[in-house]
């Protein structure tokens, strides 16, 4: 695989012009070497529906559209797609399967096109208590024009992940500044609706296959008022469009890098949004896949959508891809402009850029003090910190705030105070389904959580085998209790602190880009575990209870199997606040460490009775505590009759006599449920606003 400086050495006529001060965009060079662009403008169809796109498109100079070889569907799948892909192909690159189905581009509907603005923007970090704040962003300005694939580069540490989530609203903490849309201030829910953010990392669901994860955000995105075969329409014309059609029925843990990326595009582009923000989205690709990817976003670009990505250091053919780039360096812009003048800018400052050298890596070598920090003042002094419009493209024809006020009518205020565009009800069924699909397909968790359970019950069983019917293993089975307990609290608990973590990102993710609220996502994510927690707990209890001998009355085993899963329910609970608010490794020490003394306040090891009196509060908060005592009067409570004795003496063939050593009454039951439920939804509640509190803090 050639590097950008193979690629600029090579006989490519149109990129290596860029060294050379010819234009890149320079059709006439471009097409002297092997085709970049041509200049075509995509065709739009005029019905007002999805399928049949709309008029309003906004068109654009022809000089920066990509190739559309023709607009008859039969022409187009016969001829490769885009120029770039035989391109690859003649390089000997690695060709994953990629055909863009244009007709499909034409019938996603255009979008009326953004221009966006920003100025004075800072952004400043709270470093910690005592270590006071950092700007990360310095008073940057900038114009993002509609219709266009921005780049915003620069070096590692720039700034450029934090303009991008301060401009799609993902960061509001800390933004000092203002931020336009079409010239007006922007109104952060209004804008949230027409945007989408995908983020540097693919945070898809790896269960569930293409094809599932598009219904997935149909369902979740159009709603219940549009109809089945709209949603399968809008389906497949995206998946033929961004080549994913023949993977539909692929699991998304199987796809490459690049189907990863481009699924993420098509799960956002299913409500079709005007401003789209990629974090680096070339990230991890190799160079075939990254040009293909780009040459997509430029490709809706022409209906209007204004796209910005962060990207790292392109290669030229890459560079070339993008309409406008804007250059940060140590949170200042050091370049703002049309990628084509990037070099007789840097001609004007009189830095210019060096015979064969890629433009992008020089002004990136430039914005990383390479050649001296001074010549960062002189770029940040030229671009006037993002100020300056003379470098674009086509400086005249851009709009001022004024003008753009002028164009574009003041924007319709929606009654609708929710983000989300569908009910609670039906966010909660579609995760609901969703997450049936992820535990029937993720059967290694599934089956673990059984035999887990099975495993330590015959166990268990095994070793107290007899305990619960012998007055002489009356201790033997106080410490099975508790052992039960034990298995119960640190299962399930470990299991949450383990796997929420993962979920989290994807939950940022989807819940900013407004696919369902918290509360959904908390109600589904409660019910979905249901029937396996107490499809386990209760398969558990009827083996330890049946093995180890306990009384055999209906009446004790349902009280012992409720209060086995309520103890399940507040481990989850509890696991859940861990796992939301700590990493996997903090999470993973903690849960563990905060068990053991509500171990102790149970009265394992010490009897309630010799607790210290200043740390009796502590055995009101045990959740095991109650689950010990609600265990002690299911199996020992009620007037239990004597126990068998087949040893000489047994001390404990009294239950009552058992009872007073421990210090319980054994008529607690009720007492204990109500505490154990009490606990459970306080846990919950505590374990909702802590995940609020934490996406809430992410941003
Ligand atoms: N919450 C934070 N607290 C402290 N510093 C932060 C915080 N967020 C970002 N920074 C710092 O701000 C600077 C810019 O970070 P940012 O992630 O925007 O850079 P970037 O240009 O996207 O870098 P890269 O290309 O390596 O991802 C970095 O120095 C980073 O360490």
């Amino acid at each position: 695989m050639p590097t950008a400086r193979e690629t600029f050495f090579s006989a490519d006529g149109g990129t290596a012009g860029i060294g050379l001060g010819i234009e890149i965009g320079d059709t006439s060079a471009s097409q002297a070497g092997r085709g970049v662009y041509n200049a075509t403008t995509v065709p739009m169809t005029s019905a007002s529906s999805w399928r049949n796109g709309q008029t309003n498109a906004a068109t654009k100079s022809t000089s920066s559209v990509l190739a559309t070889p023709t607009s008859s569907p039969a022409v187009a799948s016969k001829q490769p797609p885009l120029q770039a892909v035989s391109e690859a192909e003649a390089e000997g690159e690695p060709e994953e399967e990629f055909n863009l189905d244009l007709d499909a581009l034409s019938n996603l509907p255009a979008r009326e096109s953004v221009d966006m603005e920003f100025k004075e923007l800072s952004l400043t970090v709270k470093l910690g208590f005592n270590r006071g704040e950092k700007e990360i962003l310095h008073n940057v300005c900038g114009k993002f024009p509609g219709s266009q694939l921005i780049a915003i580069m620069g070096p590692s540490g720039a700034g450029k992940s934090t303009l991008l989530d301060a401009l799609s609203g993902f960061k509001t903490t800390g933004v000092d500044g203002s931020i336009l849309l079409n010239g007006r201030r922007r109104d952060l829910p209004s804008f949230r609706r027409m945007s989408c953010y995908i983020t540097q990392d693919d945070r898809l669901q790896p269960l569930l296959t293409v094809s599932e994860n598009m219904h997935i955000a149909a369902d979740l995105k159009l709603g219940e008022n549009v109809s089945y075969e709209e949603k399968e329409s809008r389906i497949e014309d995206i998946l033929l469009l961004l080549g994913l059609y023949e993977h539909d029925q692929t699991l998304t843990m199987r796809l490459s890098g690049g189907q990863k990326k481009r699924l993420s595009i098509a799960m956002e582009l299913i409500n079709n949004p005007t401003v789209m923000f990629l974090d680096e989205p070339t990230t991890g690709l190799d160079s075939s896949s990254c040009t293909k990817v780009l040459e997509l976003l430029k490709r809706l670009t022409t209906q209007g959508r204004t796209i910005i990505c962060t990207i790292h250091q392109p290669t030229a053919k890459l560079f070339q891809i993008f309409d406008q780039v804007y250059v940060l360096s140590a949170g200042n812009c050091v370049y703002q402009g049309g990628t084509q003048k990037l070099v007789p800018f840097l001609h004007s400052v009189e830095l210019p850029c060096p015979m064969y050298h890629n433009p992008a890596d020089y002004i990136i070598e430039l914005a990383c003090g390479e050649y001296g920090f001074d010549k960062i003042d002189t770029l940040k002094a030229a671009t006037e910190n993002g100020n300056c419009l003379t470098w674009f493209n086509n400086p005249r024809a851009v709009l001022r705030s004024e003008a753009l006020m002028r164009k574009y009518p003041i924007p319709k205020r929606t009654k609708n105070v929710s983000l989300e565009n569908t009910s609670l009800t039906n966010q909660c069924s579609v995760l609901l389904r969703r997450g049936y699909i992820k535990a029937k397909r993720d059967t290694t968790m599934t089956h673990l959580r059984i035999i887990v359970n099975i495993a330590v019950a015959v166990l268990y069983g095994a070793l107290y085998d007899h305990a619960g019917k012998e007055g002489s293993r009356v201790l033997d089975n106080y410490n099975l209790l508790f052992a039960i307990l034990m298995h119960h609290t640190m299962t399930t608990m470990m299991l949450t602190v383990l796997t929420f973590p993962i979920e989290m990102t994807i939950l940022i993710k989807e819940h900013f880009n407004r696919w369902y609220s918290l509360k959904a996502y908390y109600i589904a994510m409660t019910l979905v575990d249901l029937p396996i927690t107490i499809f386990s707990s209760f398969i558990f209890s009827v083996i330890i209870y049946l093995w180890s001998y306990q009384p055999m009355e209906w009446v004790r085993f349902w009280m012992f199997f409720v209060i086995s899963l309520l103890i399940v329910f507040v481990g989850q609970s509890f696991g859940l606040i861990i796992g939301a608010w700590f990493s996997v490794t903090n999470g993973t020490f903690l849960a563990p460490v905060l068990t053991i003394p509500m171990m102790m306040f149970a009265g394992f090891g010490v009897t309630l009775r010799d607790l210290p009196s200043y740390l009796r509060w502590g055995s009101h908060i045990s959740h095991l505590r109650y689950g010990l005592e609600g265990f002690i009067a299911a199996i020992y409570g009620m007037d239990r009759k004597v126990l068998e004795c087949n040893e000489p003496y047994c001390h404990y063939r009294y239950p009552k006599k058992f009872l007073e050593e421990i210090s319980m009454t054994g008529d607690q039951f009720w007492k204990d449920l109500i505490a154990l439920c009490s606990m459970m939804v306080l846990l919950r509640v505590g374990a909702y606003i802590v995940l609020q509190a934490k996406i809430k803090s992410v941003r």
